[in-house]
């Protein structure tokens, strides 16, 4: 049976989604300065790109800008919550194969990633563009057949470069990578200020809870973590951390928060933000030994960082509204859980903005170019950008605000031993 065009919520919420597009677009100067540059001699001409990431506006410029530069795409959500319908349909309207809506079942999510496999013209994928290394792990498993016609795969997020590289290290991966998430502008820049801005508005739309004066737990203390402490803390919560790396409970401690365990924190805290990147960090014994109608959600890429099986198994639910379930507990109390699990500023808002968003998806499509064109050049394993399109990709944000950049003399770059249109930093610099 031959395969949909599409498959979308509706296509006639085309026109407000085309009109986010174009604001996200002004947004994003870093996509459209590459369409500029690249545009015109298209280096992903022949490059069939299965993507498989969050169909919002930011990733409608970033497909938008594939196809610029000669790609066919075919693309589905990484997240069954994160879809943007409108945004979907906007792209639909203009031909581009689309198999994603907001409120996928487990079982549809599968589906949509089947969809992006073969294209029109019955040619198979040759790139992949993932987050999460969902789509990677779909065809390793169940379509290796594929592989072998596949140059690259491209992947945004920690999680699942976690995942590439135990594949690697397994002896399984047969595929060269790129990880965008090792990039600087994504982890430094994306994973902090992104989030910082985006776990407020997920947790603020699903809620409307008053942060100041709240207890805020907030469970890993990496730059996702920091972000969102950084957050709260702004907004006059007091933020707990948990962790288990000793140098990011330092971390932690001097920045002023206080560091403890769940087993503490869960009898205090009145919102509980995991973000760790890690597996069951909220569990049952947390859930009873937290106050009444707690808020529990997710910064991760995975809703597994939250046992939220254990809820629906243990615990009645009353839908409060889209993205908000409220469970009632065998001891009488209520937990309010965000997004099902799912990371909530995807699943209960519209994610990281788009100014951030251009910085990470300008980093995604020249780790596109770099692995469709110079393929020769990189071995099987998980591959980071040179530092130098790190810099490049800052550069091309700076106008936007209005920063002015010092230039290095001569002089000064002989003295650092570097040259004076950089790279800056050796590659063990930590930003
Ligand atoms: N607005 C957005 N559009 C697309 N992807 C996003 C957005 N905000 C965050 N993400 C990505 O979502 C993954 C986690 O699934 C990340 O690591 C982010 O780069």
């Amino acid at each position: 049976m031959s395969k949909p065009a599409h498959k979308i919520a509706d296509i006639n919420l085309a026109e407000a989604g085309r009109m986010v597009i174009s604001l996200a677009e002004n947004e994003m100067p870093g996509l459209l300065k590459i369409r500029a540059k690249y545009g015109a001699n298209k280096p992903l001409d022949g490059a069939r790109i299965a993507g498989c990431l969050h169909v919002t506006k930011e990733t409608a410029v970033l497909v938008e800008t594939l196809i610029i530069l000669g790609a066919k795409v075919q693309w589905c959500s990484s997240n069954i919550f994160s879809t943007q319908d409108h945004v979907a349909a906007a792209l639909v309207k203009c031909g581009i194969p689309i198999y994603a809506w907001k409120g996928e079942t487990d079982e549809e999510f599968v589906w949509c990633m089947q969809q992006t496999l073969v294209f029109q013209d019955g040619q198979t994928l040759n790139m992949i563009l993932d987050d999460g290394c969902n789509l990677a792990q779909l065809v390793y498993s169940k379509y290796p057949q594929y592989l072998s016609g596949i140059i690259g795969i491209t992947e945004e997020t920690s999680s699942g470069e976690l995942i590439l590289n135990r594949m690697f290290n397994a002896g399984e991966l047969k595929t060269p990578c790129i990880s965008v998430n090792t990039s600087v502008v994504k982890a430094k820049f994306e994973n902090f200020y992104g989030c910082r801005e985006s776990v407020i508005d997920g947790i603020r739309r699903a809620t409307d809870v008053m942060l100041a004066g709240k207890v805020v737990v907030v469970s890993g203390f990496g730059d996702v973590g920091k972000g969102c402490a950084s957050a709260f803390k702004m907004f006059g919560s007091r933020v707990i951390i948990t962790e288990v790396d000793p140098i990011n409970a330092l971390q932690a401690s001097m920045e002023g928060y206080e560091v403890t365990t769940l087993n503490e924190a869960c009898k205090e805290g009145q919102v509980f933000v995991t973000a760790t990147g890690g597996r069951q960090i909220l569990t049952s014994n947390h859930f009873l030994n937290m106050r009444e109608d707690a808020i529990v959600c997710n910064m991760g890429h995975f809703s597994h960082e939250i046992d939220c099986d254990w809820l629906n198994e243990n615990a009645t639910t009353d839908r409060i509204k889209a993205g908000v379930s409220r469970y009632t507990l065998s001891n009488g109390r209520h937990i309010l859980l965000l997004g099902a699990g799912s990371p909530v500023n995807l699943a209960c808002a519209s994610g990281c903005p788009s100014f951030v968003m251009s910085n990470v998806f300008a980093t995604q499509v020249l780790a596109q170019i770099e692995l469709f064109n110079n393929k020769a050049k990189y071995s099987i394993g998980v591959h980071s950008l040179p530092k130098k399109r790190d810099e490049e990709v800052a550069l091309s944000h700076l106008e936007k605000l209005g920063i002015k950049l010092t230039q290095l003399t001569i002089e000064q770059a002989k003295y650092l031993g570097i040259q004076q249109d950089g790279p800056y930093k050796p590659n063990h610099y930590r930003y």
